[in-house]
């Protein structure tokens, strides 16, 4: 669909328009009574969610690549239909092909509380078919409000139960990393991905101090970003998410992936809600699996 149908069918007034932010990279702006967002139609990838009066929810690197076939550096990357490196070939893309494949819109709707709503679905081709070869369907919902709200739906539309990995993998914009602790995490079980995939209990609030590349498993709790700095909580609810993915790549790494900028790692955190690892998610035919997340911002 060009930008002008796309305009025509989908904006609405006060709420979302459509736009090319370079070639062949067009966004969903949302502008409402609650907050303010963007939306890449490749990755259906939110870019940017701010409510009005604060300061952004999201992280999104100053240096983050808007380009065809690239993802993006912060917002909320889809990881699907599977997290981390593929199973059984190394050579297929890290965290799944959603976050870098177009997505189409299949509905904008202007909500009674003066939130908007939209839904995308995957656009599936050859190239995804090779990759992920069972019948299924996935869509994305977002409703930008003074929350945001995601929900990633995944319908199995074949004859055969298949096996999902997935995540939200959202960066979270915070004034200082040492300013912060993630709550919510206490007592739970995690892998540590610096530690080869070592085992360990979770005693107390998360503080990061050096690189943390951690997967929590068999946890649907709450998480909360404590922000001394900000003097605000971010609170992440979720639904239908086993694991939760803690995830800040300090100096050298963040250094080596070029789209931090210098000590951009300072002023973020990805927590993200998920199934991974001994938490994929089986769905039968016929079934859809939705998982859920809701960000919210609270005082502290
Ligand atoms: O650079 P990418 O592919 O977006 O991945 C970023 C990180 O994503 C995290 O979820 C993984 O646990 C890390 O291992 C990974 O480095």
């Amino acid at each position: 669909m060009t930008l002008s149908e796309l305009n025509q069918r989908y904006a609405i007034g006060n709420h979302v328009q459509f736009k090319e932010i370079a070639d062949g990279v067009i966004i969903a702006e949302i502008a409402n009574q609650h907050a303010v967002a963007n939306i890449a139609l490749q990755g259906a990838h939110i870019a940017t969610f701010q409510p009005r009066g604060e300061e952004p929810v999201i992280w999104l690197s100053p240096y983050a690549k808007f380009a065809p076939g690239k993802s993006i550096r912060g917002g909320v990357p889809i990881c699907w239909p599977w997290f981390g490196p593929h199973k059984t070939d190394s050579k297929l893309p890290g965290h799944g092909y959603a976050r870098t494949v177009p997505w189409e819109v299949l509905e904008t709707q202007a909500l009674p509380d003066g939130s908007t709503f939209l839904r995308f679905g995957l656009i599936e081709s050859d190239a995804t078919r090779a990759q992920w070869p069972h019948p299924s369907t996935v869509q994305l919902d977002v409703t930008v409000g003074k929350a945001l709200r995601v929900e990633l739906a995944t319908s199995n539309t074949g004859k055969a139960a298949f096996e999902l990995g997935e995540a939200l993998h959202t960066y979270f914009h915070i004034s200082d990393v040492a300013k912060m602790t993630i709550r919510g995490l206490e007592n739970c079980e995690y892998l540590d991905k610096v530690q080869d995939f070592a085992r360990f209990i979770q005693k107390d609030g998360i503080v990061i101090e050096s690189e943390v590349d951690r997967v929590y498993v068999n946890t649907a709790a709450d998480c909360v970003i404590e922000d001394k700095g900000l003097k605000r909580a971010i609170r992440i609810a979720k639904q239908g998410s086993k694991s939760t993915v803690v995830w800040n790549p300090w100096t050298e790494k963040a250094d080596k992936m070029g789209d931090f900028g210098e000590n951009g790692h300072r002023g973020m955190v990805c927590v993200e809600s998920g199934n991974a690892l001994e938490n994929v998610v089986t769905v039968a035919p016929g079934e859809t699996h939705k998982l859920v997340a809701i960000y919210s911002v609270e005082k502290l």
